[in-house]
C-alpha cells in the first residue's frame, strides 16, 4: 500500500479486464474495467446475476479473478494473499448479517483481532477502542449491550463499525437498507455521507435506484457480467439507467383491485403469542382478509411480524384468541395442516426456510408436492416430468440457471428467490404468505413476482404481504396495517396519497390510527 501523494490523487480501485468463471463453468464476470475514484460514494447496479457480489468478492479477497487485474492506488494486487482485505483498509457489511448474537458489542467488533496483553484479550483496551470508533464515526451503540438485545437499525451500526475497525478506507455495502424504515435509511445515508465527506471511499450495492441517486455520484451498471458503463448520476436521467440496467424499459403499475364484495377467507380473533423473543410476540392481533385482497403489513424489522407468520403457518401456536381459513377452526394446526389448507408462503430467510442449499434446482422445485401423480408413480419419482416441469417454472419466471440439476446455492440471491416463488405459486393458494417476497430481487424479477402475486390474488387467494420495502407495499396492499411492539397500531386503506414518509411515525411507534 503506498500513500505518496501522486499514488494519493489516482483512483483507490481500479478493475482491468476482470473476468470470473466459477468452477462450474458458470461465467460470471467478463473483462470488467472501470475505476472507482478516491473518497466518492459509487453505486453497482444490476439484474440479479450480473455479477455484482462476485465484483465485491474478489474486490474482498474472497474470490479471486480467472483473467485480469485489480489495482489499488494504482499497484495490480494479488487479491488471494491472505488478509488481503484488511491489509489494504477494505471492509464490507454484508446483506446478511454476520454478528454472533449472544456476544456483547464490543466483542462481536474485535472478533478475530482482539488487543492482547500477553495471551489474554485486554478487554479494557478492547472498550476503550470500540468507544473511541462509535465517537469517531458518530455512530452510537452501547459498546456492553448483547447483539442479540439490539434493534436491526443498531445491529447495522455494529456491522458498520465493525468494518470500518481496521483503519478502512474503502467501505462495501451490499443492500444495506433493506431491512430499515425510511427515517433510519435517512439517518443511515447521512452517516455515510459525513463518512465520505472524511475520506472515506464507499462502494453502494442497491436495486433502488432512487437510493443510488440520493446517495451516490457514480453509477456503474453490470448487465450478465459485463460493464454497461460507468457515468456520473447527474448526467443520466432514471429511464436510461432502467435501460442500462435491464436493456429495456419497465412499467411497474399499481394493483387494480377486481372484487371488494368477496368473502372473507382468513380471520383472526384477538390472537397473541406469549414468547420471549420481541419478534415473535403479537399482543390481540384481529384482522380479516378476503379473497382477492392483499393486506399488506408496514413495520420495523422485528416487530411482530414473524409471530404473525409463525401462527398462520403452524410454527408457532398463538397463547389465546382464535384463526379460521375458509370458515375452518386452525388455531391448533401445525405446518402439514396448512399447507394442506391451502397456504404458500414464500420466506424471508429462502436459504434457511425456502429451499436446501446443497440440493439441485429439480429437488428444491418439486418439494412438498408428495402425491403428486404427474411427478410420481408409486414409491418412484418420475425424473423426465419433473425435468420437463422444473424446466418450464425456470422459463416461467425467468430464472437464470445452467441447468435443473445445478445446486440451489449456485444461483444469484434473487434467482433463488424467483425459483422458491414459482414452486409456491404452482397451485391455487387459499392464503398466500409473501414475506419481503422481493428482497434482493432486481426491478424487472420485482415486477414479475408482483405480477404474480397479484394473480394468486384475483384467483381467490388472501393475500398477508409483510415487506420492508415501502414502495413495494403501497404498490400492491389494498390495504396498510402497521405492527409496532406486537400490536397493529394502524389499519390504513391504501390510496396514491399514501406514502412512505407518512407510514413512518407509526412504523416508530409516535402515532397510532388503528
Ligand atoms: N459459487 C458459485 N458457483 C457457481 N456460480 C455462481 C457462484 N456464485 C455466483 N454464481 C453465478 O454467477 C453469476 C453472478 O452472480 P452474482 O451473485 O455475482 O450476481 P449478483 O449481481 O450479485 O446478483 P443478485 O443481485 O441476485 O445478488 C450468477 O449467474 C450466479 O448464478
Amino acid at each position: 500500500m503506498s500513500n505518496s501523494p501522486q499514488m494519493a490523487e489516482g483512483p483507490i480501485v481500479s478493475f482491468r479486464g476482470v473476468s470470473k468463471t466459477y468452477p462450474n463453468g458458470t461465467v460470471a464476470l467478463t473483462d470488467a474495467t472501470f475505476d472507482i475514484r478516491r473518497g466518492s460514494i459509487h453505486a453497482i447496479c444490476g439484474e440479479n446475476g450480473a455479477g455484482k457480489s462476485t465484483l465485491m468478492k474478489i474486490l474482498f479477497g474472497l474470490e479471486s479473478p480467472s483473467a485480469g487485474q485489480v489495482l489499488i492506488d494504482g499497484a495490480a494486487v494479488d487479491t488471494a494473499t491472505p488478509d488481503f482485505a484488511g491489509k489494504h483498509g477494505i471492509g464490507m457489511v454484508h446483506q446478511h448479517f454476520s454478528l454472533v448474537p449472544i456476544l456483547t458489542v464490543t466483542e462481536n467488533i474485535i472478533l478475530g483481532h482482539e488487543p492482547r496483553r500477553a495471551i489474554f484479550i485486554d478487554r479494557n483496551k478492547a472498550h476503550r477502542q470500540v468507544v473511541e470508533l462509535t465517537q469517531r464515526f458518530d455512530l452510537a451503540v452501547d459498546p456492553d449491550a448483547r447483539t442479540d438485545t439490539l434493534s436491526v437499525a443498531a445491529q447495522q451500526k455494529v456491522e458498520i463499525l465493525k468494518a470500518l475497525s481496521r483503519d478502512t478506507r474503502l467501505l462495501i455495502l451490499d443492500e444495506p437498507t433493506a431491512v430499515l424504515s425510511p427515517p433510519e435509511i435517512e439517518e443511515l445515508f447521512n452517516r455515510l455521507r459525513d463518512l465520505c465527506a472524511a475520506g472515506m471511499t464507499i462502494l453502494f450495492i442497491s436495486h433502488k435506484l432512487h437510493e443510488v441517486r440520493a446517495l451516490a455520484e457514480t453509477v456503474t451498471v453490470l448487465r450478465a457480467g459485463k460493464v454497461v458503463g460507468t457515468t456520473p448520476l447527474a448526467e443520466v436521467d432514471d429511464t436510461t439507467i432502467t435501460r442500462m440496467v435491464m436493456g429495456r424499459d419497465v412499467d411497474v403499475p399499481r394493483r387494480q383491485r377486481q372484487r371488494t364484495d368477496a368473502p372473507v377467507v382468513l380471520e383472526l380473533d384477538n390472537v397473541s403469542t406469549r414468547a420471549r423473543d420481541p419478534a415473535d410476540r403479537i399482543e390481540d392481533i384481529s384482522l380479516s382478509i378476503r379473497a382477492d385482497e392483499i393486506v399488506g403489513i408496514a413495520g420495523v424489522d422485528g416487530s411482530g411480524q414473524r409471530g404473525l407468520v409463525g401462527v398462520l403457518s403452524g410454527l408457532m401456536r398463538p397463547a389465546s384468541g382464535s384463526i379460521r381459513l375458509d370458515g375452518t377452526d386452525m388455531t391448533r394446526a401445525g405446518t402439514p395442516g396448512w399447507r394442506e389448507a391451502g397456504l404458500a408462503y414464500l420466506p424471508a430467510d429462502r436459504h434457511a426456510r425456502g429451499g436446501t442449499a446443497a440440493l439441485s434446482l429439480a429437488d428444491n422445485a418439486i418439494a412438498g408436492t408428495d402425491g403428486d401423480k404427474a411427478l410420481q408413480w408409486g414409491p418412484f419419482l418420475r425424473r423426465g416430468a419433473i425435468r420437463r416441469r422444473v424446466q418450464q417454472m425456470i422459463a416461467d419466471y425467468a430464472v437464470r440457471a445452467g441447468g435443473t440439476g445445478e445446486r440451489l446455492d449456485s444461483l444469484s440471491g434473487g434467482n433463488a428467490q424467483k425459483l422458491i416463488a414459482a414452486r409456491e405459486l404452482a397451485g391455487s393458494p387459499k392464503l398466500l404468505i409473501a414475506d419481503q417476497p422481493t428482497r434482493g430481487v432486481d426491478v424487472a424479477a420485482a415486477a414479475l413476482l408482483h405480477g404474480r402475486i397479484d394473480l394468486a390474488a384475483r384467483d381467490g387467494a388472501a393475500v398477508l404481504l409483510i415487506t420492508a420495502d415501502l414502495d413495494e407495499l403501497l404498490r400492491l396492499a389494498d390495504r396498510v396495517l402497521v405492527l409496532f411492539n406486537g400490536k397493529i397500531v394502524a389499519d390504513l386503506a391504501n390510496h396514491p396519497g399514501l406514502t412512505p414518509a407518512a407510514l413512518g411515525p407509526y412504523m416508530l411507534g409516535l402515532e397510532t390510527a388503528a
